[in-house]
């Protein structure tokens, strides 16, 4: 297939020595994409990022080496990963995220603007919507963010469409659901320890590091008594952010894409398939609710399956298990 020049341009992935970066690097590689990583390593690894593939070790915020890396390597397309993730986190040190996730997509929208960088994504969150009461959520369900990370997530949302409508700027916001799984041929997975998601702690929990897991609350008003999520593989979200590109590329409208399956499981589904895949019971205990879950969290994915052309290809939980506990394993035998 012959490029196009736009397909020509580099693409930048901030955040791409991260969990979710990582693989959308993989992703555009797995396409023979060009690809420059900024990264700060203050979550990801040097090695999450392949050999080939230029690191600039630095800030997002830092316009001065914005300006350098897009002039210096062609960059054409924008795909923002960098922030800070953990909701409790948020809670607690507010003004560290909004200079993280807010302050810093200021400086990199602006540095996209100058240098006339047109196309953008950005990851978003279903944490936008804070605690809907109707399923599935789709798109114009009201945004009513719950904590400082939700917002500092919507802000940017809110920063792209006032600059795209001012500058002509393109951009795609996916709101990801909940993303789990590792790249299928284990180059790839969620590195970080501090883990809060699931399915992560079950791996840990499977491969020793952790001696159970607990169940945050099963007096939930769900099939089972606990909370239910959109689980969707980070691979299949990779594939995702391609199609939204190559959207953006062939001259596409800016959009704000919902980014999960539309179907949702258990806490204890989840955990019983990951029982069943280890083939071994699970130590686990039911604990009280976490603050700020809500009961349901399931996408309505009309909006993206009309918009962009993209197929998943892991839509199936067992699958996201099961990469996730090879990833597991691979690192606990490398440590
Ligand atoms: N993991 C999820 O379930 C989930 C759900 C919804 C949205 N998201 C969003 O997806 C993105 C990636 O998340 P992830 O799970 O891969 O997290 P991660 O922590 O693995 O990756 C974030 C990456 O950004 C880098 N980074 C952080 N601040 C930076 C800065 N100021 N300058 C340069 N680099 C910086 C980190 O070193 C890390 O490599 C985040 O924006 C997150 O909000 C994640
Ligand atoms: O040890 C654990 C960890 C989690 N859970 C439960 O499992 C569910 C999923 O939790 P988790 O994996 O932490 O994901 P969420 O809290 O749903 O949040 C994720 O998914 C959101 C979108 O749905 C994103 O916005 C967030 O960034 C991302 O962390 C929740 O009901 C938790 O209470 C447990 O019961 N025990």
């Amino acid at each position: 297939m012959t490029m196009t020049m736009s397909e020509n341009a580099t693409v930048l992935v901030t955040g791409g020595a991260g969990y979710i970066g990582s693989h959308m690097v993989l992703a555009l590689r797995d396409r023979g994409r060009a690809v420059v990583v900024l990264d700060d390593l203050s979550t990801g690894r040097r090695s999450a990022v392949p050999d080939g593939v230029p690191l600039v070790e630095g800030d997002v915020g830092d316009k001065a080496l914005l300006a350098d890396t897009c002039a210096r390597h062609g960059i054409g397309s924008v795909l923002h990963f960098a922030g800070s993730i953990v909701v409790p986190e948020s809670v607690e040190r507010p003004l560290a995220y909004y200079r993280n996730n807010t302050v810093k997509s200021h400086a990199l929208i602006e540095a996209c603007v100058e240098a006339g960088i047109g196309r953008f994504i950005f990851s978003s969150t279903a944490a936008v919507y804070g605690m809907p009461d109707r399923l599935p959520i789709d798109e114009r369900t009201p945004l009513m963010p719950i904590n400082p990370y939700g917002s500092s997530k919507l802000m940017t949302e809110w920063m792209l469409r006032d600059a795209a409508a001012a500058y002509g700027l393109r951009y795609v916001a996916l709101r990801y659901f909940n993303v789990a799984g590792a790249d299928p041929q284990g180059r790839s997975g969620q590195v970080s320890r501090v883990a809060s998601h699931l399915i992560k702690i079950a791996a840990q929990t499977v491969t020793g590091q952790r001696a159970e897991l607990q169940i945050y609350g099963d007096d939930y008003d769900t099939p089972d008594g606990t909370c239910v999520r959109d689980y969707i593989h980070v691979s299949d979200l990779a594939d995702a952010h391609v199609a939204a590109l190559r959207h953006l590329e062939a001259g596409g409208a800016s959009e704000v894409l919902n980014c999960g399956y539309g179907r949702g499981y258990s806490v204890r589904e989840v955990l019983a398939m990951v029982e069943r895949v280890t083939g071994r019971p699970l130590p686990m205990r039911i604990g009280p609710r976490r603050a700020g879950d809500p009961p349901a969290l399931v996408a309505g994915v009309e909006r993206i399956r009309r918009t962009l052309d993209w197929t998943p290809h892991h839509d199936d939980l067992e699958t996201i298990v099961a990469s996730a506990l090879a990833w597991e394993e691979r690192l606990v035998k490398e440590d």
